[in-house]
């Protein structure tokens, strides 16, 4: 049979080709897969660069273009054009093997002779070079990939604006490694996470995965290509990628994603990290369907879980994991589920199956601590008492007050002397014994006790393997319970996570939980959501603000980018509530005039009330809505509390209402003379709550306020005066 690759670009044309238009091109390349394509007429243009590029003719309009090996029976389908673009495309490209992955790419030849006389032009005046010999000597820029015609070009490129500029012309996987350079990465990273990534991810030369055959160097080269060509095995598995073009992240992982998801078997629990968009859910599928796929034979069903912290995110998973895993065999190993659902399950099942009785409603728990407060006397304010019970107590799973008298209580920002602590025991005892005799629980009660019941052995741990997403979200007590739900050994435990998007303000040692990443813990950096301008202007919210990684280290956005590009992020402020709302609207519909659909467009906001009145306003005008949470889901504008805009994305997001006050909430905030600390941690969370909310756009972001902004905007608008 024929190699067969499919090149990422052509999937994506392919998606926005008319449904009989699609039906034609898999008529026509379901002929290489079944290997028939002896009577295929594949055209070869006059004038070419490349002369293996040739094109195929799908009906009278279109073409696909197709790179077909010398020697060897491999194909490689590169695009799908109407016939004179096809033509001139051919005309222009040519395939070359990456010098140190060996993988095949694409470059523009006639773009890159343009582009190098500007750069020229502009050097002769412009002194400044973004990769100087002095600092990246031509021996490093080689054994990253970079060839001799890329060399001297990129030695003109004087900042990193011009390079962004380059990206559509200069061979990919080079282009990914001198804007790593140029953002920060040294190249040992660059060569150990891109470079090495690829080399390692490629299958063998030869053999079933590929179906290369020896001396076949196009279908090796597109084999060592992940990430960007994705082989295919048959008809059944080309009617696959085609019926689903666009959730591409089936099929084509680059192969930093690749490597996290597909290693062979991690020693211990594992970890991959990274911002916001940089496909870890994607990775926590990947691994989810790996570890189904590689289980021994007659192991149960469900015995991998997918659990993640919401019930929400939770469907989302379930949703995606059906797309990945067609084999209805496989996908019976893998249970989705939340954090809080599972424990409670478990507890029920060990108390005889009766529902347990939850108190979730935070302000009836803060009232609860009032009045216990007041019984103790100590002048503890109750958010104070709640911190310390979930913070100190529950995090460290205390039950006694010796206990409590030893324990640490770094985090917290106010000292308590031994009597002050035994104070404070006797208002925790007594919400404790009040919970217990009402027969009540708190979810995080509920995973306390489901860890307890597994390591006492009083129930079996249900899964071989546990994969968890949000892992940044999780309290203390839900890290024991995920640790009692697998034994301890070879991929235990997988997490996925992002400490810069915490927004429930769980802080977590890991290690303290003797969960040891230590080694295998993985950062991915390319962001496959968001556009660069939407990127950097939601990172630069975050300036000067760090985040630790859950094991002892320093978090960091170093590298992180996209290689997308489009609109600057809209930040606008208005005098009234009413101005903004009336300006919001108007946005919408333009957005849905220039052809986005309208659930294509998320609207976030802080609380939910304005997020009602902005649903009036919108329905007013004409516009559908749908109000995430109010359980039910229609068609329509999708508007959501930033909480619940976590692990969702849009084409156009706006987000409202970000005002003084507002953002940060002032509700939200521990008051600083409670806990100083504690003050600077919720500022914190509410931060990554609006860096959530911005980066769940695609392709366009508006924030708005009205009155004075919220001062988390300072560093990225210049405080414009208010509009009218
Ligand atoms: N290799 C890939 N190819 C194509 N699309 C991808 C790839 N990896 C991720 N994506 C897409 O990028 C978007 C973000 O991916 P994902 O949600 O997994 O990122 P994340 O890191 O979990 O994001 P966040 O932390 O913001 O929730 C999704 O639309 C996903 O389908």
């Amino acid at each position: 049979m024929a190699t067969l690759g499919m090149h990422r670009d052509f999937l994506m044309e392919f998606a926005g080709l008319e449904k009989s238009v699609q039906k034609r091109v898999f008529e026509v390349f379901e002929k290489f897969t079944a290997a028939t394509h002896t009577g295929l007429h594949l055209e070869k243009l006059t004038n070419q660069r490349d002369p293996r590029l040739r094109t195929i003719r799908i009906n009278d309009f279109w073409r696909g273009v197709v790179l077909k090996a010398e020697t060897g029976d491999s194909y490689l389908l590169l695009k799908v054009l109407p016939h004179n673009k096809a033509n001139d495309w051919a005309a222009k490209h040519r395939a070359s093997v990456n010098e140190a992955t060996q993988g095949i790419e694409i470059r523009n030849d006639i773009a890159l002779e343009r582009a190098t006389a500007g750069l020229r032009a502009r050097a002769a005046e412009e002194p400044a070079r973004l990769f100087p010999v002095s600092e990246y000597p031509d021996k490093v820029l080689r054994a990253l990939g970079v060839d001799e015609e890329i060399l001297p070009i990129i030695r003109l490129v004087p900042d990193e604006t011009h390079l962004e500029a380059l990206h559509k012309v200069l061979p990919e996987q080079q282009y990914d490694v001198l804007l790593g350079l140029a953002t920060g990465m040294s190249p040992e990273e660059i060569d150990r996470e891109l470079v090495q990534a690829y080399a390692r991810t490629a299958p063998p030369v030869t053999g079933a995965d590929t179906g290369a055959t020896e001396g076949d160097e196009l279908g090796s080269a597109m084999a060592r290509a992940r990430g960007r060509v994705a082989l295919v095995s048959g008809t059944d598995e080309l009617q696959d990628i085609l019926q689903r073009p666009f959730d591409a992240w089936r099929i084509f992982l680059h192969p930093s994603q690749y490597r996290v998801a597909y290693q062979d078997g991690y020693a211990g629990p594992a970890r991959v990290t990274g911002g916001p968009g940089t496909g870890k859910t994607v990775v926590a599928l990947h691994r989810a369907y790996h570890l189904a796929r590689e289980l021994p034979a007659g192991s149960p069903d469900g015995c991998v879980l997918l659990t993640t912290y919401t019930k929400d995110l939770a469907a989302e998973l379930e949703r995606c994991l059906a797309l990945l895993v067609t084999d209805p065999a496989v996908r019976a190993k893998v249970r989705v589920v939340n954090v809080d659902a599972l424990a409670n399950e478990i507890v029920r099942a060990d108390r005889g199956g009766a529902p347990l009785k939850l108190v979730f409603d935070q302000r009836e728990i803060l009232g609860r601590w009032a009045r216990i407060a007041r019984q103790v006397g100590a002048g503890f304010p109750d958010v104070f008492l709640d911190q310390e019970w979930r913070q100190v107590v529950l995090a460290q799973a205390l039950t006694s007050p010796e206990e409590y008298l030893k324990a640490s209580r770094a985090g917290r920002g106010t000292a308590l002397s031994p009597l002050r602590r035994l104070q404070v025991w006797r208002a925790v005892s007594t919400f404790e014994e009040q919970l217990r005799r009402s027969g009540e629980w708190t979810f995080l009660q509920v995973c306390a006790e489901a860890a307890r019941i597994l390591d006492g052995g009083r129930q079996r741990r249900p899964f071989r393997h546990v994969v968890v997403d949000e892992a940044q979200d999780l309290h203390p007590a839900q890290w024991r319970f995920l640790r009692a739900l697998a034994a301890p050994g070879r991929d235990d435990l997988f997490l996925a996570g992002d400490t810069f998007q915490r927004i429930y303000g769980n802080r977590v040692s890991l290690r303290s939980l003797g969960i040891r990443v230590t080694g295998r813990s993985h950062r991915l950096r390319i962001n496959y959501r968001t556009t660069q301008e939407i990127l950097s202007w939601s990172a630069a919210l975050l300036t000067g603000e760090g985040a630790e990684d859950m094991d002892g280290g320093a978090e960091t956005l170093t590298g992180y980018r996209s290689s997308l590009y489009g609109e600057r992020p809209e930040a606008s402020g208005y005098a009234t509530r009413a101005a903004e709302i009336e300006a919001l609207v108007h946005r919408v519909r333009e957005w849905i005039t220039s052809g986005v659909e309208a659930e294509d467009i998320g609207v976030a906001v802080r609380f939910l009330q304005l997020g009602r009145d902005i649903a009036g306003a919108l329905q007013r005008a004409g516009v559908p809505v749908c109000v995430l949470g109010s359980g039910r889901t229609e068609p329509g504008v999708r508007i959501a509390t930033m909480h619940r805009m976590k692990g969702l994305e849009f084409r156009c997001v706006a987000v409202a209402g970000v005002n003084d006050g507002t953002v940060p909430m002032t509700a939200a905030l521990t008051p600083a003379e409670v806990d100083p600390r504690q003050h600077q941690e919720d500022l914190h969370t509410e931060l990554s709550l609006l860096f959530v909310a911005c980066t769940r756009a695609r392709e366009a972001l508006r924030v708005s306020w009205h009155g004075a902004p919220s001062p988390f905007l300072a560093s990225v608008t210049d405080r414009p005066a208010p509009r009218h």
